[in-house]
């Protein structure tokens, strides 16, 4: 993801690209860690140099442990962040509230940047409410490092809170009986089940499956490249300077984008 980013910022007529960040490249030329061409731009190895530098705003795709650090690092610099990593827990995420806060920095953390995934997040928040019983079902490439993905973390919360609001939750198998342990998924709040697909050839793909008597919907959402994230990250770039806090996904980005689209005037549609 470092180097798709690294590609799409340098594409930006307005956008600087300034360093990227690899503890283990540092130092090797640009080119050869990135595939991107681009003059001047340095590999460096470590994180403090980047206030120096004079970055306005940091995009981290790395791992739940580094980010941890590398968030508390840019908050208390006042560098703005967009971040996609992945694998954090609630206690994360109230801490990076906290501290974006407490610091006046603005800041974007999306489990999912393509625009399909957004929609079939939101689009699923809304079905629940319809359909008693509902199943996710995630698969990724099998370098992968957390389980379930982030994205399926992000729409069983917000199914669950759909549900909540219901005060019902999705119907459950009476049994819970598992001839292989396992075989029934993740069970996550108000009864989601998510299971975990991970396999060679697989980028980043979900269905969320409702059920209803008779009939069923499933809400499919499939990224075939990397380059899907990037029109999501570029959105993020731009709106984080608006913001001294941290925010949590794009939809109310795209939500903007549907204004600017029907010209402010959507007349309670959509
Ligand atoms: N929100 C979204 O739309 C998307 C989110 N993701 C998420 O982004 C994250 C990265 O995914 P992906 O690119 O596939 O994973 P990779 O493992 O390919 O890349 C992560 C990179 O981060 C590097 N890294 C580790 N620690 C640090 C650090 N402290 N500072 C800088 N770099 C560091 C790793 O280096 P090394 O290997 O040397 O340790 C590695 O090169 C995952 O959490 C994934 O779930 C992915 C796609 C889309
Ligand atoms: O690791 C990935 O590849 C992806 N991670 C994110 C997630 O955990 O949901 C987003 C997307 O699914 C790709």
């Amino acid at each position: 993801m470092g180097s798709t980013v690294c590609r799409t910022v340098v594409e930006q007529p307005d956008m600087e690209l300034v360093a990227a960040v690899d503890p283990k490249m540092a130092g090797i030329d640009f080119f050869q860690v990135t595939g991107v061409r681009a003059r001047g731009i340095e590999v460096v190895g470590d994180i403090s140099v980047l206030p120096i530098l004079g970055v306005d705003v940091i995009v981290d795709f790395t791992n739940a442990q580094a980010a941890r650090e590398n968030l508390r690092f840019f908050a208390e610099n006042k560098i703005r962040c967009v971040v996609g990593t992945t694998g954090f827990v609630a206690k994360d995420i109230d801490s990076f509230t906290h501290l974006f806060r407490e610091n006046k920095v603005g800041a974007i953390i999306a489990s999912n940047f393509s625009i399909g995934a957004v929609l079939m997040m939101k689009l699923s928040e809304i079905s629940a409410a319809f359909f008693d019983s509902a199943e996710i079902v995630e698969m990724h490439h099998e370098r992968k490092v957390d389980a379930p993905s982030g994205t399926a973390i992000s729409t069983a919360k917000a199914m669950a809170t759909t549900r909540k609001r219901l005060g019902r939750p999705f119907i459950d198998d009476p049994t819970k009986k598992e001839t292989i342990k396992g075989a029934r998924g993740a069970e996550s709040e108000s009864n989601v089940h998510i299971h975990s697909l991970r396999t060679v050839g697989a980028v980043a793909h979900q269905e969320v499956i409702f059920g209803g008597v008779g009939q069923s919907l499933t809400i499919r959402h499939d990224s075939y490249d990397r380059s899907s994230f990037m029109p999501g990250v570029v959105m993020a770039l731009r709106e984080v300077f608006s913001l001294q806090s941290l925010a949590l996904g794009i939809d109310w980005i795209l939500e903007r984008e549907l204004d600017v689209l029907f010209g402010g005037d959507r007349d309670g549609e959509f």
